[in-house]
């Protein structure tokens, strides 16, 4: 897919002041700076069109953003550790929640796990709450650039192991750097493939 323009629209803290749900939408979520907003800018090869930070808890808002006029990314605040009070999170936590129970566009989640750390009870248990809700979802491993191809497929398959312990049916997973592009054509030839099958699903029902 080609990215010919891409738009800031609105930050909201309530799912329903976002933007009417006529687009497919893809959030982006996963712990505070494993790299959900830096993703943005290279999937969209745009610089700073979302903000980001070496400090984690930067992205506070529910942040809409328009592509090609086409379909919506968002960018949410991280979950677990920030540099925020307890009863900030816990906000957070309820204005996520929301969102992702509520928004009828919602395509996918694209949950995002840091490739260089060990699985995590906060990512997996929060897939698994994913799972129970019936929200679709993938995995998408970032900061590959900072280690072996080896070491982040080893983090891949002990992921696909834990998880299936619980599901017969894995999410589908993508390796991504934001530093070199890794996994741009894929994850962009995904959404795609999503937004097709939205169209299809909205001319069936015209
Ligand atoms: N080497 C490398 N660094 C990355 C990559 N992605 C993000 N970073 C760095 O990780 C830090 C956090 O990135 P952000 O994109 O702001 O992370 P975030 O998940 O949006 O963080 P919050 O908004 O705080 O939840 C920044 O210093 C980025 O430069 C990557 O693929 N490779
Ligand atoms: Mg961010």
């Amino acid at each position: 897919m080609i990215i010919h323009d891409a738009r800031f629209l609105t930050s909201n803290s309530r799912a329903d002041l976002c933007p009417a749900p006529t687009l497919p939408e893809y959030a982006f979520i996963g712990r505070s700076n494993v790299g959900k907003s830096s993703l943005i800018n290279m999937l969209t090869e745009r610089k700073a069109l979302a903000k980001t930070s070496s400090s984690p808890g930067k992205t506070q808002l529910i942040n809409h953003f328009i592509i090609n006029d086409n379909w919506f990314l968002v960018d949410l605040p991280g979950y677990g550790y920030a540099k925020v009070s307890k009863a900030a999170r816990a906000e957070w936590a309820k204005m996520i929640n929301y969102y992702l129970r509520n928004r009828a566009n919602l395509m996918c989640v694209c949950v995002l796990i840091d490739s260089r750390h060990a699985p995590q009870a906060v990512d997996l248990e929060f897939m698994e709450k994913l799972g129970e809700e019936g929200i679709p979802f993938v995995m998408v491993f970032t900061k590959a650039d900072k280690q072996s191809t080896a070491q982040t497929k080893a983090l891949v398959t002990e992921y696909l192991r834990k998880m299936s312990e619980i599901w017969d049916e894995l999410p589908r997973y993508f390796l991504t750097s934001a530093e070199t592009g890794l996994g741009r054509d894929e994850v962009l030839d995904f959404i795609a493939e999503v937004n097709s099958e939205w169209k299809a699903d909205a001319a069936a029902n015209a």
